[in-house]
């Protein structure tokens, strides 16, 4: 009897997860969103204790199996500036590339790039800031100079054929400045689309965004980048993250950035807390008829791998439901 109620139970609960497919979608919204999940790099970043290497290539080789079609890995930086990815090597070697999915590092420079190469990355992510400050905190140089070591990476990817994503951070707010303009925001985004970024991700670094900043911040932005070439990366310090996302994708952005178990927060970006979790957005995207080719059992599953791997709870929402229910 028990276990007919559970298996009834959990039957219910699976129809509420992927019920979505049966809906009818949003006039005005997307009806595909690539989510580009960034937990192994912006999940794990911030850790205090040294993630082992074999518990990031399970998480990746997990995460590879729910659909994702893109997987941030890890970052060739600095490892006396971000020590928790200094194993970019031994994870990039030890994956299990599935076909199909993307699996893209960080760098910062044309030594990451280098490195980055060397270790059969599918394309790569350079990372900026619309704030001075920030910049310096992050990347040890100012918009400018960092806009002209771009240029270095931009021109060795296109000799090799490799895709470069350009992130610009502290769209909504930086730490250390406050208001950010949108405008500002739109000239580095500008700057590093002309520079080949076939993609520019704006993050909320702190997430202190409101739906309200976020629309300003798209039709401005996208004045000089074309909306499908832009992705948002909100983190999700003040619970705004998912309405950020929404007020995106009525706009017209398509591509989302999130993480896994809702880990996450830049070692440069005091207070920051985790992105978005990939689980959450699944959720609503779901809820709204949108497709993401994302299997969210699975992701949960992931979700739950890394945190006890890391002793933390869930930072998803819909993972905790889900596990508390059961
Ligand atoms: C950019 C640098 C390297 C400048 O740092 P620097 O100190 O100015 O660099 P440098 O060129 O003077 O080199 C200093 C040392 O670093 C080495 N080095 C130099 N480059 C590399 C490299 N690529 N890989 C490995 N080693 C490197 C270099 O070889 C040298 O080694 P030493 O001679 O002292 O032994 C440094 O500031 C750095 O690594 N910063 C990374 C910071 C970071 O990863 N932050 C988190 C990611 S950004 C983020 O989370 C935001 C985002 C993307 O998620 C979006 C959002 O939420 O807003």
């Amino acid at each position: 009897m028990a276990a007919r109620i559970f298996s009834s139970f959990c039957s219910t609960l699976g129809k509420r997860l992927s019920r979505s497919y049966a809906q009818v979608g949003m006039a005005g919204l997307p009806s595909f969103v690539k989510i580009v999940e960034v937990g192994p790099r912006d999940g794990l970043q911030n850790e205090k204790n040294i993630v082992p290497t074999s518990v990031k290539v399970e998480f990746v080789n997990k995460l590879s199996e729910t659909g994702l079609p893109v997987i941030e890995v890890t970052s060739f930086v600095s490892p006396k500036w971000v020590p928790q990815m200094a194993d970019h090597n031994e994870v990039m070697a030890a994956i299990n590339r599935k076909p199909g999915v993307v699996y893209t590092a960080l760098t910062p420079n044309v030594k990451g790039l280098e490195s980055a190469m060397a270790a059969r990355v599918s394309e790569v992510a350079i990372f900026g800031a619309a704030s001075e400050t920030f910049s310096k905190k992050n990347i040890n140089c100012s918009i400018e100079e960092s806009l002209q070591r771009f240029q270095g990476v931009l021109t060795k990817a296109k000799e090799a054929n490799l895709k470069v994503r350009g992130y610009v951070s502290c769209v909504l707010g930086c730490p250390y400045e406050g208001d950010v303009k949108a405008e500002k925001v739109a000239e580095v985004a500008k700057r590093m689309y002309d520079l080949g970024c076939y993609e520019i991700s704006l993050g909320d670094t702190i997430g202190v965004g409101t739906p309200g900043g976020m629309r300003n911040l798209i039709s401005t932005v996208s004045r000089e980048v074309p909306i499908d070439h832009l992705a948002v990366h909100c983190h999700d310090t003040y619970g705004q993250a998912l309405a950020n996302i929404f007020a995106a994708l009525q706009m017209g952005v398509s591509v989302v950035d999130s993480s896994s178990a809702g880990l996450g927060g830049c070692p440069y970006a005091r207070g920051a807390s985790g992105n978005v979790s990939t689980e959450d957005v699944v959720y609503m995207m779901n809820g709204l008829a949108i497709r993401t080719g994302v299997d969210i059992h699975k992701l949960i599953e992931a979700g739950q791998y890394i945190s006890n791997a890391i002793g933390r709870k869930t930072g998803s929402k819909v993972a905790q439901a889900t596990h508390s229910s059961l």
